[in-house]
């Protein structure tokens, strides 16, 4: 095989690598575990927290020994870099790292005999000037800024005026309100910064050997750029930079952001070509954020959705609508202008899944406390939502152990019965239950409940989205199942009944991360474009059904779709019972 391509996706809690080839199929792919392999950063689940103030981070340093790893592990399974002609990278959105004065220098300067980490990383004592003014990449599951986003969301006026231009309302976790925070909690290592990257950009610049730019999709994450003027918006930066030191002063940290997806930043570092053998010519193509790149693994058509089940669920769809509300996101489509990426994205998505399985076995005394076999076995064989009989009210709950982002709520865990619009409350997790009937059984019921839960939550938000499919009503035409908890089939059946999806739901056959496929994809496309050639183009030429996804279910089933519709009413009430209960 001639020309390769090697795509990148640093999530939270692994940084995976896949090389392709130029018929886009899998060559290699490696991953570096965060957990397992870098434990010595004391990190769970990829992350540090501080609950006190509610922040969640991660050390940039872990980022660099990663890379070093995940190099390592594709080499170890024969990956030849010589080949490669160009590389992309996807990261964890809204993430942000912030550079020091002497960033570039040092990365332009590195020597090959030596690991990113030994050179890039300051000295714990100051005995060595690093890279990095802070050395925490705040991550997008912190929830410490409140404040802040009550400033964003009144700066032009309201919630859905911010939406409007910027694609979403305030969230804790975008970067706009992240810096206002960092600037206002540490002030001199802001005046310290140089730049300030994306977890996307910050890989690129790794590569790259200098500062790169952000990207045109993942920079829609920071509620700090006018989508429809396509630049910086001027009063948000102004909010989120301070009074100290200004507008103009975080413009130049942040960058300029090229249109073009596609475009290329320029050659490999000559450290990634002494240490690993990459031809100097290799590009460096825009990296961009992890959904945006999920969304370019597959040729999507209208009303295709895809489910990324990774540690946060996110629900995904490719259109041309821009109809932003403060409920969900709107981003740039990471290639194709006129296009943009549909969002919504729960915190309490995987995490949340393995709390219940873990109750689930301990009950059971399951000999892999691990093992999803009796999550799914109890989730598949509990009626859907707890009726045996028509009659029986419904299971409605919630799980959110952590703050969640749809609704904006506190952690908590709700469980109703609904019937006749009525809704009653099950004793909360831990208390005593009242009755000794088995209207819900915990933590058993709790298998089904959880899943329907964050599917009818897609499904209420979603359904203004889709179309009509031929005599079918309004749902998803295809489902597209990605991310860790995609090669589960109670989790792809319980999406299909809830969801419905007139031709099915599917996952991808070639490898096992969409996000790094996409952005690997992108590489190759920015290399090999010809003139005005669109991703799509370039992409469908290449792109053969058979192979590249797999169909692993029926969608639409009759009647249980119907039943799922009938409860999102109270589902919408559960939701608002819970944020009259916790508050925002
Ligand atoms: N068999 C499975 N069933 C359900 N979930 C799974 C399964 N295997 C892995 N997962 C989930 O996948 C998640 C990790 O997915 P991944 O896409 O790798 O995450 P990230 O990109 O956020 O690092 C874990 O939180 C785990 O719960
Ligand atoms: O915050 C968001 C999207 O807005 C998350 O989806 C992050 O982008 C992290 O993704 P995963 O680690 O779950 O892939």
């Amino acid at each position: 095989m001639a020309d390769q391509f090697l795509g990148f996706d640093l999530s939270t809690q692994q940084l995976k690598g896949i090389v392709v080839g130029s018929d886009l199929k899998l060559i290699h792919e490696a991953k570096v575990d965060f957990d397992a392999d870098l434990s010595k950063y004391g990190i769970e689940k990829g992350v540090l927290t501080n609950p006190a103030e509610g922040e969640v981070f991660a050390p940039v340093a872990l980022f660099l020994e990663a890379i070093d790893l995940v190099l390592q592990r594709l080499k170890d399974l024969g990956a030849d870099f010589s080949k490669v002609q160009g590389i992309s990278g996807a990261g964890m959105q809204h993430g942000t790292v912030f550079w020091s004065e002497d960033a570039e220098t040092l990365l332009g300067n590195l020597d090959a005999g030596k690991t990113l980490v030994e050179q890039l990383e300051g000295g714990a004592k100051g005995e060595r000037k690093g890279a990095f003014s802070h050395p925490f990449s705040p991550n997008w599951q912190d929830a410490s800024t409140q404040k802040q986003c009550e400033r964003f969301d009144a700066a032009l006026g309201d919630p859905k005026t911010l939406a409007e231009a910027t694609g979403s309302s305030a969230h804790h976790r975008f970067s706009g309100p992240q810096i206002q925070r960092f600037q206002e909690k540490y002030p001199e290592a802001y005046k310290a910064t140089a730049r300030i990257s994306l977890v996307s950009s910050f890989l690129a610049s790794i590569f790259l050997g200098k500062v790169a730019p952000m990207d045109i999709g993942d920079v829609c994450g920071a509620d700090l750029w006018d989508i429809k003027k396509g630049q910086w918006h001027e009063e948000l930066l102004a909010l989120a930079a301070g009074s100290r030191t200004g507008v103009e002063d975080l413009k130049a940290k942040l960058g300029d952001v090229p249109e073009d997806g596609g475009a290329s930043f320029g050659t490999i570092s000559p450290y990634f070509s002494k240490r690993h053998g990459f031809p100097p010519s290799t590009q460096i193509i825009a990296f961009t954020g992890d959904n945006p790149s999920t969304i370019l693994a597959l040729p999507l058509r209208s009303s295709d959705a895809i489910v990324s089940l990774g540690t946060s669920t996110t629900f995904l769809m490719s259109t041309p609508q821009y109809r932003p509300d403060p409920a969900y996101h709107f981003m740039n489509h990471p290639t194709t202008a006129g296009l943009y990426m549909f969002m919504l994205c729960y915190k309490n998505g995987g995490l949340a899944r393995e709390h219940t399985r873990d109750a689930i076995n301990k009950v059971t005394g399951a000999s892999d406390a691990k093992s999803w076999d009796n999550f799914n076995e109890t989730a598949l064989t509990t009626p859907a939502l707890g009726q045996a009989a028509p009659s029986d009210p419904m299971r409605l709950g919630l799980y959110f152990p952590r703050p969640e982002i749809v609704p904006n709520v506190k952690e908590g865990t709700w469980r109703f019965l609904w019937k006749d619009n009525t809704l009653s409350p099950i004793a909360p997790e831990g208390a005593q239950a009242k009755t000794e009937d088995k209207s819900w059984p915990i933590p058993q019921a709790d298998a089904r409940a959880i899943l329907e839960s964050q599917f009818l939550s897609l499904r209420l938000r979603s359904q203004s989205l889709v179309e009509p499919q031929g005599s079918l009503p309004a749902q998803p035409r295809r489902i597209y199942m990605v991310g860790g908890g995609a090669v589960n089939p109670a989790i792809a059946e319980l999406a299909a009944q809830v969801l419905g999806g007139s031709d099915g739901v599917y996952k991808l056959e070639i490898g096992g991360n969409a996000c790094a496929l996409g952005a690997a994809y992108k590489a190759a496309w920015g290399v090999q474009r010809k003139s005005g050639e669109k991703f799509e183009d370039y992409l469908e030429a290449r792109w053969h059904e058979e192979g590249f996804v797999k169909k692993i279910c029926e969608g639409y089933r009759k009647g249980v779709w119907e039943q799922y519709g009938e409860a999102l009413k109270g589902f919408d009430e559960v939701e608002k019972q819970a944020i009259k209960e916790k508050g925002q």
